[in-house]
């Protein structure tokens, strides 16, 4: 369950996010959407601990998220979110697999070889896995960061436009891995988009509009 309350969030004195109350049970799919600057990666970023509200209330899956001090967030979302942020962060001097199983030492845990080969397989980049990431395109770079996230197995994954750089077929294969693997873990799907493809694939829809709209 994700249990927004009384979110206020801004940037220089501009209030770009107002969420007075929102409500998402365990293992639901959500996209959320609205205009470019209407703070959907702000929302996710709040949700996952990398940016701080400036007010409200954030509980994922039981964790007051809007309490937790720096190092306790780095250690809860590393053990409990996957995140696939905007912009693929990957070493480029790793390769794919290497990058994907950086996961499990951010959440002190075993790597399993095996699920890193099946989950680069089921997103069609098996062939890159000794590849350094430097030079992969950014659907391949996209790809990697969605293995990641999902390696350990999170009970919430929260996904900044996954399929921007993605062709049919390729946004086809993430789409359907991403529902797979949520729902045999039960987990809980945030996806900011804007991407029409994808839209029906989601129980729920969270739509934001600019501050200066509502
Ligand atoms: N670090 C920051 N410093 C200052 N302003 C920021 C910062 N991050 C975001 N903003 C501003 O906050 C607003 C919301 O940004 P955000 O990226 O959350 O929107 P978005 O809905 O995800 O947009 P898009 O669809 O274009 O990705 C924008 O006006 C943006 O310029």
């Amino acid at each position: 369950m994700i249990e927004v309350q009384g979110l206020r969030k801004s940037y220089g004195g501009r209030e770009v996010l107002r969420l007075d109350r929102w409500q998402l049970p365990s293992a639901a799919s959500c996209c959320v959407t609205g205009p470019s600057g209407s703070g959907k990666s702000t929302l996710l970023e709040i949700l996952c601990a990398l940016r701080p509200a400036d007010a409200g209330t954030v509980h994922v899956g039981g964790t007051a998220v809007h309490g937790l001090a720096r190092r306790a967030s780095d250690r809860w979302r590393g053990r409990t979110v996957g995140v696939v942020t905007q912009s693929p962060h990957l070493l480029d001097i790793l390769s794919v697999e290497e990058n994907v199983a950086l996961a499990a030492h951010m959440a002190a845990a075993s790597v399993d070889r095996r699920r890193v080969g099946t989950l680069l397989e089921r997103l069609g980049i098996a062939h890159l896995a000794r590849r350094r990431t430097r030079g992969l395109s950014q659907g391949e770079r996209q790809r990697v960061v969605l293995a990641r996230a999902l390696l350990c197995g999170p009970s919430v994954v929260v996904a900044d436009e996954p399929t921007s750089h993605l062709d049919d077929e390729a946004c086809e294969a993430l789409c359907t891995l991403l529902a797979g693997c949520c729902a045999e873990a039960g987990a809980t799907l945030v996806v900011a988009t804007h991407d029409r493809r994808i839209l029906p694939r989601f129980q729920h829809r969270l739509q934001l509009a600019r501050v200066e709209a509502i």
